[in-house]
């Protein structure tokens, strides 16, 4: 199986101004290694303040790291070259939905990515908008509607279109499922394992909801304070956790 995307080493400290002369340094994280292989998913976990979302930041280039690498299908990512690989991992934030401009049209929102990503002319614009429209359960004419005029798992849908516009290979779903009902969460989960199945897309899944991660996450990584604890596969780390803030971390939301 190929490997998609490995990181090694990984380690990032911010430095806060306390005052005038003071520094405090925050490691956030600290020498996180792991590897996804593409069609597979992992998550993610570890409380508040644990360093998940500065490993997604690491991982879109949002961040720099201090130390470490992270290769994408074996070749070392470079944040100066980022845009070339912004295909290649797209992101999906909590409350990804609400953050779509109001103003805008989902056609136009769909095409603007297109436009400043790819070289495709207007007419294959249009049709890649087609067509992932499609892929998602939308309609054609879903392309004039504001976002205001969508149902809230239309929204979610919408949100996941302008994700997957670009053809990436792996998607972060940063707590992206967290805020949604059940209903709504259970619909979004079946069309990402849909998805997952018919085009090989990789998850890396950030999330506390331990549920959802038993359920979708072929692996799992366990942080806390920056600091890797358990990993491997979800089952052996459910079943056999080596560290005791894992076993409790299981147990609680288990229970
Ligand atoms: N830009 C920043 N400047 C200074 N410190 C930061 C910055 N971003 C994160 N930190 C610190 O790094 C640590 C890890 O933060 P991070 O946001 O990655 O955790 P998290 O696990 O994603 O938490 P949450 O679930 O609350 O988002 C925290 O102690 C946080 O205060």
């Amino acid at each position: 199986m190929s490997l998609l995307l490995e990181v090694k080493h990984l380690s990032k400290t911010y430095r806060k101004q306390t005052g005038l002369f003071r520094q405090r340094s925050v490691t956030a994280l600290d020498n996180i290694s792991f590897s996804l292989a593409a069609g597979k998913t992992l998550a993610i976990v570890g409380e508040t303040g644990s360093g998940k979302s500065t490993l997604a930041k690491l991982l879109v280039g949002i961040e720099k790291p201090d130390q470490g690498d992270i290769f994408l299908g074996g070749t070392a990512v470079k944040i100066s070259n980022y845009r070339q690989y912004n295909h290649v991992i797209r992101f999906i934030f909590q409350d990804a939905a609400k953050s779509l401009n109001p103003h805008q049209k989902i056609g136009q929102m769909l095409d603007d990515v297109l436009h400043f990503s790819t070289i495709l002319d207007p007419q294959q614009r249009k049709q890649k908008i087609k067509h992932t429209l499609k892929q998602l359960g939308l309609l054609d004419e879903h392309a004039d509607y504001y976002p205001h005029m969508f149902s809230g798992g239309q929204l979610q849908r919408v949100a996941l279109a302008r994700a997957l516009i670009l053809d990436p290979k792996l998607l972060i779903l940063d707590e992206a499922l967290t805020a949604l009902d059940p209903t709504l969460r259970a619909q979004m989960v079946n069309l990402l394992l849909q998805l997952q199945q018919s085009s090989g897309l990789a998850y890396l899944l950030i999330t506390n909801h331990l549920r959802l991660v038993k359920h979708i996450a072929d692996d799992l990584l366990v942080l806390h304070q920056g600091k890797p604890l358990d990993y491997g596969t979800t089952a052996s780390v459910f079943a056999n956790p080596a560290h005791d803030y894992t076993r409790k971390l299981i147990n609680s939301a288990l229970t």
